[in-house]
Formats: C-alpha cells, sequence, structure tokens
C-alpha cells in the first residue's frame, strides 16, 4: 500500500508519559473504583493491556454527559472498564448493554460494577457481540442509542459498525477503537488479519455518506462517527 504524506499536517507536539500524565491529571479524574479496576487488572489479568486507557475514559465520560445519553452499548467488555465509566456518566436512568463472549473476565467486571453501586444500569450479554446487537434491533431498538463503544475482536468491527449504525439514534456517536493499530495501520508490511480489518473499515467509513467522521490520534486511534 502507498502510503501518502500530506505536508500540511506535521506533528507539533511529541507526546510522551510526562505529558500524557499531565494531560491525565488536568481532566475529570476517575472515581476510586475505577481505579481499583484498573490496579485489580494489571495485577491479576495476563491480557491487561486490552484495558481501556485512563484518557480514553474521561474523553468518553464527557462524550456521554453532552449527549445526555440514556441509552448505551459497550462491544467488548473485558473486566469492565468501559461499561463502568459509562455507567457512572449516566443519570439513574442510564442503561448500558455490555457485550462480551467471555465469563472469565466479565467475572471480575461485575464484582467492580456491585462495588460501584452501579450494577442495575449494566445488561451483560453473553455471546457474541454480533447476535445481542442483532437481537436490539430485532426487538425494534433502531434509532435509540445514544452512545456505542466498539472495542472486541477486529475482524468483527466492520459487522459490529453496520449493526451499530441501525441502533445509533441520529447524532449519537460511535467510538471505535484501536483504528491506528498502535502504528501498523500505515506499514505497507503490515497485513495481519487484524490490520487488514481495521485499514479496510478505516477506508470505508472515509467514504461513507451515512456518517460524519474524525478519526482522533489518541490512545490507539479512536474514530468517532455520528449519524447524519
Ligand atoms: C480490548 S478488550 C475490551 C476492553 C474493554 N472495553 C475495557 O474497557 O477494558 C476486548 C474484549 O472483546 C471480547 N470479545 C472478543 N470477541 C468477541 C465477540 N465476538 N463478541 C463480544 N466480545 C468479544 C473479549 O473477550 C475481550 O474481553
Amino acid at each position: 500500500m502507498e502510503q501518502k504524506v500530506n505536508p500540511v499536517h506535521e506533528v507539533k507536539v511529541q507526546y510522551n508519559n510526562t505529558l500524557l500524565n499531565y494531560a491525565i491529571d488536568h481532566s475529570d479524574q476517575l472515581t476510586e473504583i475505577q481505579k481499583e479496576l484498573i490496579q485489580f487488572t494489571k495485577a491479576n489479568v495476563e491480557r491487561h493491556v486490552m484495558l481501556t486507557q485512563a484518557e480514553q475514559c474521561s474523553f468518553f465520560k464527557f462524550l456521554i454527559q453532552i449527549l445526555n445519553a440514556k441509552k448505551t452499548i459497550d462491544v467488548g467488555v473485558f473486566t469492565g472498564l468501559s461499561s463502568l465509566t459509562a455507567a457512572l456518566a449516566m443519570s439513574d436512568e442510564g442503561r448500558v448493554v455490555a457485550c462480551d463472549v467471555s465469563t472469565d473476565y466479565t467475572q471480575h467486571a461485575l464484582k467492580f460494577w456491585a462495588k460501584a453501586g452501579v450494577e442495575h444500569k449494566i445488561n451483560l450479554k453473553i455471546q457474541p457481540a454480533s447476535k445481542t446487537l442483532q437481537e436490539l434491533i430485532d426487538q425494534g431498538e433502531e434509532n435509540t442509542y445514544d452512545f456505542i463503544f466498539i472495542d472486541a475482536d477486529k475482524t468483527g468491527y466492520d459487522t459490529y459498525y453496520e449493526l451499530s449504525l441501525k441502533l445509533i439514534r441520529k447524532g449519537g456517536i460511535i467510538a471505535i477503537d484501536n483504528v491506528l493499530q498502535h502504528g501498523r495501520i500505515v506499514d505497507p508490511t503490515a497485513n495481519d488479519e487484524n490490520v487488514v480489518a481495521i485499514r479496510n473499515l478505516n477506508e470505508k467509513i472515509l467514504a461513507d455518506k451515512r456518517v460524519s467522521k474524525t478519526l482522533l490520534p489518541i490512545a490507539d486511534g479512536i474514530t468517532l462517527v455520528t449519524k447524519l
């Protein structure tokens, strides 16, 4: 794949851990339970690199609040941080449909949600996310969701994107994680199935007239789309 480099766009700030920590310290702080969940996951769960990052949590909280969201979907729960973040950001009527296939990971999520007192806001569905999203459509919930976060198996993203586009309301936001694939997205020699799946989706979204989109180079890259 030939890479185009546009000379108009250049890096003005070199990010490093000090700057990242400064940004996190000057944003709304994580709650004690969110911090505890992160510490627990890092200490006890082998694939803890899958955790949503702190700067994403504060960003999603902000989005969910400005959307005045009541209905959200979390595609990819792991130990529960992104679902917890959504539940905490919403008023008491707010609901999260939390999709995962793993009871190993989500057993921890359930404990932290209970500890935070938000378990009644989160409906955990243990089955492939595509099945859960299709069931919501079949139950007549098209065009009713305010915020959807896609962060599960990368080869499923295209399916999750299409189903989410049906479920999201006009003006709602779909956030798609890992769209830079740790930099491999622009490496022409990187062609594993995850990179190829995300590269294809990024091109598809770019050309997609149904949405307005912005790809933010924070964390591992997050694309936000809103349905027009
Ligand atoms: C990157 S982790 C999610 C991280 C999470 N958002 C957080 O806040 O820490 C990806 C999750 O997707 C789940 N997953 C993988 N395949 C799936 C599928 N087909 N349907 C639903 N979840 C799936 C995995 O079990 C894993 O927990």
